[in-house]
């Protein structure tokens, strides 16, 4: 299908991302025209500092914009107030201070604020969402079990289904694989892979797993030197984006393997 217009989540326009601390300004990158199709996986790569949690903040809300405009589909996020922001995006932080204390199911079913009325009563269909959250992400056996319980993977899981009960076309994840094992990497991203298939939703993360977004992802933004560079994998390497992501002493962009090495 080509990506027209309207199947176009969220798109920028000239965005420059950054900090004010009082009259002075901090851009860390500038110029920034992102569109981010429907339906698809994309990751946000870059060296430890180029910009990752700066942009995915901005993108949320949650840190005032230098200069530029974001648009969900085709609404200028200057005009969503909080609520119909989080009916729009959901942000799944990693390392969020979360009572660990819920059962998962509890911490899942906070997912539906944005729906319920101030006493936090659930109706059928927020316990429908929460089901359905729980079934799509394959963790239906741990509703019961705190999350004090469970493994940092379960956990990451219990997050993701959160944001899928929030229910809204576009899923923002910084680091969702942080401090799993190479299995469970995999698993993660992969569960990402398949929502996007099955749900049609755009999720959108961060993440130092180069190699596995490579073969996963439909799209990678690259942050470098202050500028973002976007496309498939396929474009990124044809158009030789990746060789100077590191400084090339220790790791390098093999070309015939198209994955990340270490320098021999
Ligand atoms: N509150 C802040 N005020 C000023 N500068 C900040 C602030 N937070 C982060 N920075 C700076 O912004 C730059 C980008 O930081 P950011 O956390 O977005 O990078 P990142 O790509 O997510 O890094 P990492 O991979 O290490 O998580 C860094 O130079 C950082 O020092």
């Amino acid at each position: 299908m080509r990506k027209t217009e309207q199947h176009i989540i969220l798109r920028t326009e000239n965005l420059s991302i950054g900090y004010k601390h009082k009259k002075e300004i901090t851009v860390i990158a500038r110029d920034i025209n992102l569109k981010l199709p429907e339906g698809n996986l994309i990751a946000v790569i870059g060296v430890n500092g180029s910009g990752k949690t700066t942009l995915i903040k901005t993108l949320t809300n949650n840190l005032q914009k230098i200069e530029g405009k974001v648009f969900i589909k085709n609404i200028d996020l200057d005009e969503l107030d909080n609520l119909s922001t989080s009916k729009m995006i959901s942000l799944v932080l990693t390392n969020q201070l979360i009572s660990k204390n819920l059962t998962a199911f509890e911490l899942i079913a906070l997912g539906r604020q944005p729906y319920t009325n101030w006493l936090g009563t659930l109706t059928k269909e927020d316990l429908y969402k929460i089901n359905e959250a729980l079934e799509l992400v394959e963790i239906s056996a741990l509703r019961d079990r705190k999350c004090h319980e469970i493994s940092d993977g379960q956990f990451q899981k219990v997050l993701i289904a959160r944001a899928l009960a929030q229910d809204t076309p576009l899923l923002i994840l910084d680091e969702p694989t942080n401090h799993l094992d190479l299995y469970h990497k995999v698993s993660i991203l992969k569960l990402l892979k398949k929502l996007c298939v099955e749900t049609h939703k755009t999720i959108l993360f961060a993440s130092h797993e180069l190699n596995l977004a490579l073969q996963l992802c439909d799209q990678l933004i690259i942050i470098k030197d202050k500028k973002l560079i976007s496309g498939s994998p396929e474009e990124l390497i044809n158009g030789n984006e990746l060789t100077s992501l590191f400084n090339d002493d220790l790791v390098y962009f093999n070309e015939s393997s198209k994955s990340f090495q270490i320098k021999q």
